[in-house]
């Protein structure tokens, strides 16, 4: 692993107050292994509060409307995400696409006003197990980045990061192999290129997400073209979530 490593927790639908010890206790831990950028999305309702309890780690959200202001009841704006303290916005992410009817075109206006709002980006892509067995996983991840990602962005090695999250892998325990993870990699480094030059396009981070725990994140971190990780479950306590960290420093390290 080249860069740095960019190992980000995302909490999804949990957390309340209490969670803020396990924030403090993974920005404590992180500050002994600053060759890794550490960073959480926690719930909206605990940006601010995690926000104020740390001071090394970076802070997300998970989701962003796409106006930045407005009657939409019940809905977040990147500014208003970017005033309680996030730095950083999650978008696409498969459970977002399933539960919410999100497509790619809503996806990329997301990315457009995070970005206006100078949110960096964690941009979320991945296939469903049918387009994997089908042999359509590259042409299918690649297709719904191009159609999500911005067709244009200043600075995107700096404020875009784009996460391969295969939907079969996402709490199920179980993970693409690392020729596979690499593959996709690859192609996903292309696209970039395309898009964004050679400059940034080689800049932007790859993560690779879906069930990655302390066991398997050395081997998973390893595959070819991944900076980092997208944690979902072992991102909950601090333990878990560091385990992941360390695994990450000691391949950046090799
Ligand atoms: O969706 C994920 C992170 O965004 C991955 O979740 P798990 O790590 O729980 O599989």
């Amino acid at each position: 692993m080249a860069e740095r490593p960019y190992i980000v927790g995302n909490w999804k639908m949990n957390g309340t107050r209490a969670m803020l010890a396990q924030a403090r206790a993974i920005d404590r831990a992180a500050q002994n292994l600053m060759k890794v950028e550490v960073a959480l999305a926690p719930p909206f309702t605990l940006i601010h509060a995690t926000h104020r309890e740390v001071e090394q780690i970076g802070v997300g959200a998970q989701d962003c409307h796409c106006s930045s202001d407005g009657a939409h009841t019940g809905d977040i704006s990147a500014t208003m995400a970017a005033d309680a303290g996030a730095k950083f916005v999650i978008l696409g992410h498969s459970e977002r696409r399933q539960n919410h009817a999100e497509d790619d075109a809503l996806v990329r206006a997301k990315a457009e006003a995070a970005l206006a709002a100078s949110l960096r980006v964690i941009m979320c892509c991945g296939e469903t197990e049918d387009v994997r067995d089908a042999g359509e996983a590259v042409r299918f991840v690649t297709d719904q980045l191009r159609a999500s990602l911005p067709e244009s962005l200043e600075r995107a090695g700096e404020m875009l990061t784009v996460a391969y999250e295969p939907v079969w892998a996402i709490g199920s325990g179980r993970t693409p192999t690392v020729e596979e993870i690499g593959a996709m990699h690859r192609a996903i480094r292309a696209l970039l290129l395309e898009l964004y030059g050679e400059a940034d396009g080689a800049a932007v981070r790859i993560l690779y997400g879906g069930s990655v725990k302390a066991d398997n994140a050395r081997e998973l971190l390893a595959a070819d073209e991944v900076g980092g990780a997208l944690v979902g479950g072992a991102s909950l306590t601090a333990e878990s979530f560091m385990g992941i960290v360390i695994a990450a420093a000691e391949v950046h390290e090799q």
